[in-house]
């Protein structure tokens, strides 16, 4: 019983998963621009950014290639959860994600409990031009990375749709337009103020 009724006291949440940490996710598939979109809208809102991929690639000591011809792709993605799990806990960090991340259930669920979800989407073949110069994406080196592309995109896209808050197209959008207009919808949904 509260023997001082009108003494308010602030309620400490029981446990840190009550929570909801200020950070801002970007998926979607190789090519619609997650790494250099993230980087523009951490620089917006005054975040730090951090990319999966990098961080893999300087706790590895390795490039992506690398760990997918020594490791294999399980490897890649064992190490991608790890990297993913412990950036979500960091509070007003852009994660830029690569585009598998939502083929494993448990990163599935890790993004579930994640702040700001957005999801960058490009038609197939804005993301084959994007990428088809670039050799580091190794699920990209087969005869027909259109045709690899298209799988890719049918089998991810109803996960990328379901987990985002916020889709945005980024055909021909300049990168910097899309990262503003990135983080209006990051100060709407977590209410801040242009200057927060
Ligand atoms: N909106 C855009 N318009 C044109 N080119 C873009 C756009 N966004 C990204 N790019 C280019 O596409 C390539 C892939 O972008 P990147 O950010 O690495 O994509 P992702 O991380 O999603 O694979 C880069 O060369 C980048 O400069
Ligand atoms: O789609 C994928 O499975 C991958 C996407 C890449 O990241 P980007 O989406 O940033 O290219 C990188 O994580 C790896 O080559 C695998
Ligand atoms: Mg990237």
């Amino acid at each position: 019983m509260n023997a001082n009724p009108g003494h308010t006291t602030e309620h400490a949440p029981d446990s840190a998963a009550e929570v909801p940490l200020r950070n801002l996710v970007l998926i979607g598939p190789m090519g619609t621009g997650k790494t250099t979109i993230g980087r523009l809208a951490a620089s917006e809102l005054g975040w730090v950014f951090v990319d999966t991929d990098k961080e893999i690639e300087a706790r590895c000591g390795a490039d992506i290639p690398w760990i997918f011809d020594v490791e294999g792709e399980a490897g890649f993605r064992a190490r991608e959860t790890a990297v993913l799990a412990e950036m979500l806990g960091r509070e007003q960090v852009v994660i830029a994600t690569g585009g598998g991340v939502v083929s494993q259930a448990c990163n599935r669920e890790l993004l579930e409990h994640a702040g700001h979800i957005v999801y960058l989407h490009t038609s197939a073949e804005q993301q084959y031009e994007r990428t088809r110069q670039d050799t580091r994406r190794p699920l990209l080196q087969t005869a027909d990375p259109l045709r690899t592309l298209r799988r890719l995109m049918a089998e991810r896209e109803p996960h990328y749709r379901a987990l985002a808050h916020f889709t945005v197209d980024t055909d021909r959008k300049r990168p910097r337009n899309v990262a503003k207009d990135i983080a209006g919808s990051v100060r709407l949904h977590f209410n801040m103020s242009c200057s927060a």
